[in-house]
């Protein structure tokens, strides 16, 4: 049958059942579109264009009410619900000529026609294209799961003596693309305030016949389950067009609200989905799609960290309270330049992350209510570039491998076409995401000038401390001359003295007031004894023996700084000691420094140490 002559059948069995089209819209068919509503005169907005009653629907309510097939009521329990739409829909397809949905079966794209969602792709030159993508990963899992739906569904049907020939593989992957790429949720069909919900039957004399089926007993998973609605499924799908879906008692409305032009495609909106949820279930993407995403899973956390989550957040868990990397995986979506990265980002991946950092700081865990709000203007503020970086580096692995198999081969049909769009569409939102966050992590990197928070290499530290006391740097520098035989930084961080030097020159800053002391260290006030004289010590950190020992090792060297330097210089302050040098210097490199991609002259990069300062005084 010609493809308009099915469309036409399809519009007067609609009309003939009950469904209503209205005037200005035929049912249209063309190669590039497939079949679409058509405006056949002007529509004004909140205009509704299609309704279809419940009536026409076809589920796997209607599966277990069948009398043609009792199979399906009979191994009810045996099938999954999903499982039992797909059989129903391929038994409609073999027995067309007496089936109640003939005129919609003749109407859909037929078992024999490209189809592109990832499940279609066995041809080793179109998988290349999916190659390390999450799509994959997603279809393999389905696909598993449908192999065994489709060998236990045809197990059964044997067994229940139906003829098995015509049930092939291709036409199960038929029905599973016809009801992923077309169906609504069951909610259309919910009952409202009532145990019954309503499906329909043909009897033997020809009679569509009302069934009521108790599902009080049914488990809620088994209420959520896909409906074809036929004529209702014509829309092609486009982003900005503004439609209503109006679920009534009985019927399901579609009413556009844009004005449409004589001549127009008249588009549906399957709702702000991401090329991949396009891709595997309908099988097409959107060229620079606003609501693209990529996937980020993250790894486990320390066991010591999981343990106290394992209470406050057991969703994060598995039934046998293993950490589940399903639910960990977090949705970040594509960004536009206006936005604001940490804005965007999911707040429970925010939540996590702080968790984390706060852990390797070996803070105690203490339950967060907003991320979000934490770690925009509270105190998670600080560790910002810390968790940027910790996004990064999920996230630039899985870029690398998306660009490096990137096929460079022409390509060759629409499955390929498709994943080129979508894999496009990965590697943007992966560079935008990256490049978001290392920006923001550089744009702390500010000119020593600006007060505000910052991040500061050695260099930039030393250099903020010069702008307000010069004589106190060259002061510093000498000594660490004194014992490094250098006071050029880069050769002395070429020696390995980067992380002592850093830790002192904290110090030292602390000493001068030049700078806001991070809260960990500013709330403990301490003294400290010299031969029987008390000195008052600026606040410092609780800081365990381990840290004590270190802070005793880099003691060792302010000693000889000091052996080395005139009287009065900041080496023979007597507030020098390793309680100070542990609780200052030692506890801010622990907690706020990490080694970041800093641009170098010629803008090339290369990887520092950095520290964060939270602000000029
Ligand atoms: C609900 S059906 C729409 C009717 C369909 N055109 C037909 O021929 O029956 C969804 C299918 O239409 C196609 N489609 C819908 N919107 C599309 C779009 N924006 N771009 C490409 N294909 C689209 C895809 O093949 C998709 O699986």
């Amino acid at each position: 049958m010609a493809a308009s002559d099915a469309g036409n059948a399809l519009g007067t069995w609609h009309k003939q059942h009950g469904g209503y089209l209205h005037p200005s819209i035929s049912i249209a068919y063309t190669i590039e579109a497939g079949y679409h509503w058509h405006a056949t005169s002007p529509i004004p907005p909140n205009t509704t264009i299609s309704v279809a009653p419940h009536t026409l629907t076809l589920s796997y309510l209607n599966a277990l009410v069948d009398p043609a097939f009792p199979v399906f009521r009979h191994n009810r329990e045996a099938f999954k619900v999903e499982a039992i739409g797909f059989f129903y829909l391929m038994s409609q397809y073999v027995h067309r000529s007496f089936s109640f949905w003939k005129a919609y079966i003749d109407a859909l794209p037929q078992p024999n026609v490209e189809f592109c969602t990832p499940l279609w792709f066995d041809n080793p030159e179109d998988i290349v294209w999916l190659e390390d993508t999450d799509v994959l990963h997603t279809m393999l899992g389905r696909r598993e799961v449908y192999e065994e739906y489709y060998a236990s569904g045809v197990r059964m049907l044997k067994q229940a003596g139906v003829d098995t020939e015509l049930y092939t593989w291709d036409l199960f992957r038929w029905a599973v693309t016809i009801f992923t790429s077309r169906s609504f949720s069951s909610r259309a069909l919910t009952p409202q305030e009532s145990k019954y919900w309503t499906t329909h039957k043909t009897n033997p004399d020809g009679q569509r016949q009302t069934v009521l089926l108790d599902m009080s007993h049914t488990p809620a998973e088994d209420l959520d389950f896909p409906v074809l609605f036929p004529v209702q499924d014509i829309g092609n799908h486009r982003n900005e067009a503004r439609v209503d879906w109006s679920y009534d008692p009985g019927r399901f409305g579609i009413t556009i609200n844009d004005d449409i032009a004589v001549g127009e495609e008249v588009f549906n909106n399957y709702g702000p989905k991401t090329n991949d949820e396009l891709f595997l279930g309908y099988g097409f993407c959107i060229p620079d799609n606003p609501y693209d995403g990529v996937l980020l899973t993250l790894k486990p956390p320390p066991a010591a960290l999981q343990k106290e989550m394992q209470l406050t957040h057991p969703g994060y868990f598995t039934m046998a309270g293993n950490w589940s990397s399903e639910r960990t995986t977090f949705r970040l979506r594509n960004l536009k330049p206006s936005d604001d990265v940490f804005r965007v980002l999911p707040a429970p991946l925010l939540e996590l992350l702080l968790y984390i950092v706060l852990h390797e700081r070996g803070l105690p865990f203490v339950f967060i209510q907003d991320a979000r709000d934490n770690v925009l203007r509270g105190a998670g503020r600080r560790y910002t570039p810390h968790i940027a970086r910790m996004i990064v580096l999920s996230l630039a692995p899985k870029l690398h491998k998306l660009q490096s198999t990137t096929p460079e081969k022409e390509l060759r049909n629409q499955k390929q076409r498709q994943a080129a769009i979508y894999r496009h569409g990965q590697i943007a939102t992966l560079e935008a995401n990256i490049s978001a966050l290392k920006y923001l992590t550089r744009s702390l990197l500010s000119p020593p000038t600006q007060a505000g928070p910052r991040l500061v290499t050695l260099e930039g530290l030393l250099e903020i401390w010069c702008a307000r006391n010069e004589a106190r740097v060259n002061d510093f520098l000498q000594g660490i001359e004194s014992i490094t035989g250098t006071s050029d930084i880069g050769a002395c961080r070429d020696a390995g003295w980067e992380d002592d030097i850093l830790v002192l020159a904290l110090c030292s800053i602390a000493l001068d007031g030049l700078v806001v002391m991070p809260e960990y260290i500013s709330r403990n006030h301490r003294t400290a004894e010299h031969n029987q004289e008390t000195t008052e010590l600026p606040n410092t950190a609780v800081v365990d023996g381990e840290a004590l020992a270190r802070a005793r090792e880099a003691m060792q060297l302010v000693e000889r700084c000091a052996a080395g330097s005139d009287v009065g210089s900041l080496w023979r302050d007597r507030r020098w000691c390793a309680e100070f040098v542990a609780g200052i210097g030692g506890k801010w490199v622990e907690f706020d420094s990490f080694m970041m991609m800093v641009p170098r002259d010629q803008g090339e990069e290369e990887a520092r140490l950095v520290v964060y300062l939270h602000g000029l005084l």
